[in-house]
């Protein structure tokens, strides 16, 4: 911790009236009607892009009327895009910069042409957003990294936790059904002993490219531990779910990775449990789990699914 000895207190003399001016100003900008203040104020309450790009939206137009706004930037890997109104034939687009990195791009469409007044009034609030965006923008990239495996990029077992919480609400709540596979690679320990830790990295790159490749883009891959993966299906029954574990295992099994002499290949073994109807997410995942240890029993390379009772 830093212990701020610059920092030294006013004369005392000065404080009352100090802490009455404070008093004031406060009171002064919490409620000031001033267009200024009272976009600050309110982009300061969030750090939601999509909130912040709302209350600049509302602001703008009470000053610059416009038919529509959008607003796009790639953050964390993704596209980031934020739609108000249709356009007009007439726009104007501002590139949002800040010490050398741009934070996206706002274009604001109308059918007449903008004014040159409108254009410096456009430019006093688009200063006024771009910190805040910027954090915005810097908290999307820091939770995405929170829920991403920095291996293989696909999502980490937090990610899988949070998903399995929010499909285990809405196939209880909508009995709509949903699967879970989880899949272990088989005697991976053996890649690494032989060939290296690098190899083995990508290895397990590989199995996340093949598994994401495997599955519709509706299903989502995870990495949750060293070697094992989960892919939960939407609106997917066991009999579905058992083809999908099965398509994946075939598609692992396929892998080639250069291992010196002779190509590396690697297979998996899969547990695949539908949702039942009130299952707590950990009972859930520990029924996958009960069937994965069972297809390594089994002889690895194959797949096991969980019986229906929790
Ligand atoms: N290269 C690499 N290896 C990892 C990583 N995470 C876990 N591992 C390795 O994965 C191996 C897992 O070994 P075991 O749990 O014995 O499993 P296994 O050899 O696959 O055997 P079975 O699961 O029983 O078929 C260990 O050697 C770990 O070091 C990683 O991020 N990179």
């Amino acid at each position: 911790m830093r212990n701020l000895t610059s920092i030294q207190p006013g004369p005392h003399r000065n404080r009352t009236a100090k802490l009455t001016e404070l008093a004031r100003s406060f009171q002064e900008w919490n409620s000031a009607s001033n267009v200024i203040a009272r976009l600050t104020r309110r982009l300061n309450m969030t750090l939601s892009l999509e909130a912040q790009l709302t209350i600049l939206a509302e602001e703008v137009a009470a000053s610059v009327p416009f038919d529509a706004l959008h607003y796009r930037h790639r953050v964390a890997h993704q596209d980031f895009v934020f739609s108000t109104g249709v356009g007009g034939p007439h726009k104007c687009e501002y590139r949002l910069s800040l010490e050398g990195h741009c934070y996206g791009t706002l274009t604001f469409h109308r059918r007449q042409k903008f004014s040159e007044e409108e254009l410096a009034g456009l430019e006093m609030l688009i200063s006024a957003v771009i910190f805040p965006v910027r954090n915005a923008c810097q908290y999307i990239a820091i939770e995405q990294a929170a829920l991403t495996d920095p291996l293989t990029g696909i999502g980490n077992k937090r990610a899988l936790i949070e998903a399995l919480n929010c499909t285990s609400a809405l196939s209880t709540r909508h009995g709509a059904p949903w699967s879970l596979i989880l899949c272990d690679l088989d005697h991976f320990k053996q890649i690494n002993d032989n060939h290296g830790h690098v190899v083995g990295d990508h290895m397990l790159v590989r199995v996340a490219e093949v598994l994401e490749g495997a599955v519709r883009d509706s299903d989502q891959v995870y990495r949750f531990g060293g070697e094992e993966f989960a892919v939960i299906l939407p609106h997917t029954t066991e009999e579905a779910g058992k083809q999908v574990a099965e398509r994946l295992r075939k598609a692992v099994e396929n892998i080639r990775v250069d291992g010196g002499e002779t190509p590396l290949t690697v297979t998996i073994s899969c547990g695949m449990a539908r949702h039942l109807s009130d299952e707590q997410p950990d009972q859930w995942l520990a029924r996958a789990d009960e069937a994965l240890y069972r297809a390594k029993r089994s002889g690895r390379n194959c797949t096991r699914i969980a019986s229906g009772i929790a």
